[in-house]
């Protein structure tokens, strides 16, 4: 489990391990530049090469100590090393605070393993002994003032890497004057210079994110990488923000395993913290916590036992999404899947997943809504084909409007899709809304709230949040990184590859989560929170699952739920 602290949780764990005099600042400086070396030797390494395999040492070695051919050693290769960086250029962004602090300190490093450097100061004030430093060890220092945008931006152009140290976890809202117009200049400049941009790093944060709620309220350069301190915060993994974090790297400066747990003194950690109990944490489930999640059958194990998954999917217009969503069900390890439409339907999901049985009946767990029309109350609309009225029967028994006697137990369910449009009670926690962007807007528009796709695509932690508010269910908003809210933690993951994002691919996820939650169904109604771990878990095991599908091509949705069963094979360790 990956657990994201917000910048009051950081400021916390600081406190006790600055007044014990733990060199917090020294050792995030030192992570720092440790990867910002072994990044440019790296990137150096590559463009030589490219440049036709010859490297310097063997051109060094065509040529003797006597200048004629021939007569020098061939060099050994080298690990990357003091000679692999020599010389190359890095431009630091520095801001007032302490980010710009660790900024100089990872500069002066730099400078001593023989990179130019220049420090660019973007404020009047700058981090006193982290300047005196870098002057000591011969570090440039020039001031924005001075320089103006223009000039800095040609710089950073000229550069091999470059260090946003404007602000990190101590600032609030969107850069301001000067910083935000460097910024916003450097980003512009990125986007127009395509692959002739140097390697950009952010310090902590990209400055300018939202540090706990992901949002970008202003102008951000993106980075290649992001290096973070202490622990991860929830903009580098929430969208938009986790956008332009790059890849993200922790650098241990000795944060205890949660927060508020007693600080540790002595030397750093290599392993993530584990979740803290406490509500409302950003985390994100790994394979070993799906592992534990995952219900695996015993040996007295039956069909009935393992969980039943009724699936209200497709019309004659949509019948693909039914043999899609069954499909995901019947891969993921259901004890058996019911499918409930039209004729039609199912006997295309009977040709498709002969394991289906094609009959109403007692179920764990309800998959409602993908290829099922919206609802539109002032419109006859398309023709549901009676779909509409199975699913508002299912929500019934979900939301515990019909009596237990006649449904025989609330259960959970995914709702999907058309099912979207067919809320009329508020839902319980087991209840899963999977809905992508515009659907989330078009539920809240109903729900009273003036918002948009757009809208909710920049604050999608907070439409979430507010959905589950206002509807009781867990809600999993898709997305390139999928945000899962409920009454506890908040979950995100960015399993999957961009190829995921094709027709089909969300009604297999929503044949995986309606198989989990059957086969946790009971604990799942008793415990308000495991719906959103299970919704998690289904997302990882989908973006893993559509990964080895494509093999780093386009993947076609049902060979999405082709490779669930190898995947969940990995997943417990078998
Ligand atoms: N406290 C410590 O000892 C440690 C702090 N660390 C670093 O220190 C950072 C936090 O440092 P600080 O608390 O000094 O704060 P920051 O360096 O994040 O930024 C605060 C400064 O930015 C200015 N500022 C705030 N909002 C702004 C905005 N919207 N636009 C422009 N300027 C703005 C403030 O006036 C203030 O001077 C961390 O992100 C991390 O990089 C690390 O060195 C680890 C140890
Ligand atoms: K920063």
């Amino acid at each position: 489990m990956k657990d994201a602290w917000s910048s009051d949780e950081v400021r916390k764990a600081e406190e006790p391990l600055i007044a014990a005099g733990v060199p917090l600042m020294a050792r995030a400086a030192y992570g720092l530049a440790q990867v910002v070396l072994r990044e440019v030797a790296a990137r150096r390494a590559r463009t030589r090469a490219r440049a036709g395999g010859v490297d310097g040492a063997r051109l060094r070695g065509s040529l003797g100590s006597d200048g004629l051919p021939g007569t020098a050693r061939r060099r050994p290769p080298r690990a990357a090393g003091r000679g692999d960086v020599r010389g190359a250029r890095a431009v630091l962004l520095v801001g007032p605070g302490n980010n710009g602090g660790d900024t100089l300190y990872a500069g002066a490093h730099l400078v001593q393993r023989g990179l130019t450097v220049t420090a660019v100061l973007a404020s009047a004030r700058a981090h006193e002994a982290g300047l005196a430093r870098f002057r000591e060890v011969g570090g440039q220092v020039a001031s924005l003032a001075d320089l103006r945008v223009p000039a800095v931006v040609e710089a950073v152009r000229g550069a091999d890497v470059v260090l946003d140290g404007l602000v990190g976890v101590g600032a609030r809202g969107a850069l301001r004057p000067p910083a935000g117009g460097l910024v916003r200049a450097l980003a512009d400049a990125r986007a127009a210079a395509g692959d002739q941009w140097p390697y950009t790093v952010a310090v902590d944060i990209p400055s300018g994110i939202g540090v706990d709620d992901g949002a970008l309220p202003g102008p951000v350069l993106r980075a290649d990488r992001t290096v973070t301190f202490g622990a991860l915060k929830p903009g580098l993994v929430l969208p938009p923000a986790a956008g332009v974090a790059g890849a993200v790297e922790l650098v241990d400066i000795g944060f205890p395993a949660t927060p508020g747990a007693a600080p540790r003194t002595a030397g750093p950690r290599h392993a993530w913290g584990a979740a803290d109990p406490a509500a409302g944490r950003v985390l994100r489930l790994e394979a070993a916590d799906v592992a534990e999640l995952w219900p695996v059958p015993g040996p007295g194990d039956h069909k009935y036992t393992r969980g039943v998954v009724g699936v209200v999917a497709g019309t004659g217009t949509y019948p693909g999404a039914a043999v899609l969503a069954t499909s995901g069900a019947v891969l993921t390890g259901a004890g058996m899947v019911r499918y409930l439409g039209p004729e039609s339907v199912g006997t295309r999901v009977l040709l498709a997943r002969p394991e289906v049985v094609v009959a109403g009946g007692r179920v764990q767990a309800w998959v409602l809504g993908p290829g099922v029309p919206v609802l539109d109350p002032d419109d006859d609309g398309p023709d549901d084909e009676g779909q509409a009225r199975r699913i508002f029967g299912a929500l019934a028994a979900v939301t515990g409007v019909l009596s237990e006697d006649v449904t025989g137990g609330r259960v959970p369910a995914v709702v999907d899709a058309g099912a979207l449009t067919m809320l009329e009670h508020r839902l319980p926690a087991f209840a899963v809304l999977t809905p992508h962007a515009g659907e989330l807007a078009e539920l809240l528009r109903g729900l009273g709230h003036d918002v948009d796709r757009a809208a909710v695509e920049a604050r999608p932690l907070h439409w979430a949040r507010t959905a589950h508010q206002a509807t009781g269910a867990t809600i999993l908003l898709k997305g390139a990184v999928t945000v899962v809210a409920g009454p506890g933690d908040v979950y995100t993951q960015a399993d999957a590859p961009a190829w995921t994002g094709t027709a089909g691919a969300g009604d297999v996820l929503a044949g995986i989560l309606g198989t989990l939650l059957a086969g946790r169904s009971a604990e799942a109604v008793r415990d308000e929170t495991l719906a959103a771990r299970l919704a998690a878990a289904a997302v990882l095991v989908h973006g893993r699952a559509a990964t080895r599908a494509s093999a780093g091509g386009p993947v076609a949705a049902l060979e999405i739920a082709r490779a669930v069963p190898a995947v969940v094979a990995e997943i417990l360790g078998r």
